[in-house]
């Protein structure tokens, strides 16, 4: 990495808009995500996360802004920025009827991974996540939360320094969770990873985001670190907080895009 990118914001995105129609769905999004950063992008359902992630990662051209991933321009260098970053969107993408390790290693093939390299980094990142000997297992065989960590194993394989997750605990249970966070801490501590998700189970967003940004009809309303959404809301959990920020009677006396201080 050199000096220069060292200090670019991971994510940088300026003035973005979407309109689907007459209907606009991303409204003018501004937000700068800092490398080695877990950031929560939250919102109620419709209110346009899914259409952002899409957008962040090639899938949806803007109608307006821009996007720069480690300071590469999206709109201008897509084959480059895309090398930037992995994702895991809702649905399950992996192939059933393949073990976990033909599914890297076809993953491996569609990145151009040179052969050689290849069984190295299979081996790193189920040792990331703790899958080595669910190597030959069929994926029909796994539980949900096993699934998912092969499903970001997966999307690390062409070590990306960001990483994209549309609700990666949406369907676990507790522990499962639990297992799920514990490995993204770990590949963050271990890579400096940074991490930019979705999520409804805000209890925790609260325990693991450093920041927060909430959307709501496709403007932001609210960002800063937990702490300062919570003191900014005067509640006592990040979940209180949402509600109270996204509630009717909050947005209509507070028509504002607030920065919660650090
Ligand atoms: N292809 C599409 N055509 C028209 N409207 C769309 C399309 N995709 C999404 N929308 C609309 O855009 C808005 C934002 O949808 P989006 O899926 O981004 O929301 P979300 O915040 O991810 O919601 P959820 O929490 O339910 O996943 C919604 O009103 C949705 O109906």
């Amino acid at each position: 990495m050199s000096a220069h990118s060292r200090h670019l914001p991971a994510i940088a995105v300026e003035s973005l808009v979407k309109r689907y129609g007459a209907e606009t769905v991303v409204d003018g999004l501004n937000v700068s995500i800092a490398p080695g950063e877990t950031f929560a992008f939250l919102g109620p359902n419709g209110a346009g996360k899914t259409t952002t992630i899409k957008m962040l990662t090639t899938l949806l051209p803007p109608d307006e802004g821009r996007i720069l991933l480690n300071g590469v321009d999206l709109a201008k260098d897509p084959m480059n920025a895309r090398r930037h970053f992995g994702v895991v969107f809702q649905d399950c993408t992996l192939d059933k009827t393949m073990t976990v390790h033909e599914n890297l290693w076809m993953h491996c093939a569609l990145h151009r991974i040179p052969r050689a390299q290849r069984r190295l980094r299979i081996g790193d990142v189920l040792a990331l996540f703790d899958l080595a000997d669910r190597r030959d297992s069929m994926v029909s065989a796994l539980s949900g939360g096993l699934r998912r960590r092969v499903e970001i194993a997966r999307a690390l394989l062409h070590h990306p320094a960001l990483i994209f997750l549309d609700e990666p605990t949406l369907g676990l249970d507790p522990k499962s969770r639990r297992i799920l966070w514990a490995h993204l801490q770990h590949l963050q501590k271990e890579c400096g990873t940074t991490i930019f998700l979705t999520s409804h189970y805000l209890d925790e967003v609260e325990r693991f985001a450093h920041n927060v940004a909430v959307i709501q009809k496709g403007r932001i309303i609210m960002q800063g670190t937990v702490d300062s959404i919570i003191r900014y809301a005067e509640k006592t959990t990040l979940e209180d907080s949402f509600l109270f920020l996204t509630s009717e009677e909050t947005q209509t006396k507070e028509d504002r895009a607030v920065v919660a201080g650090a």
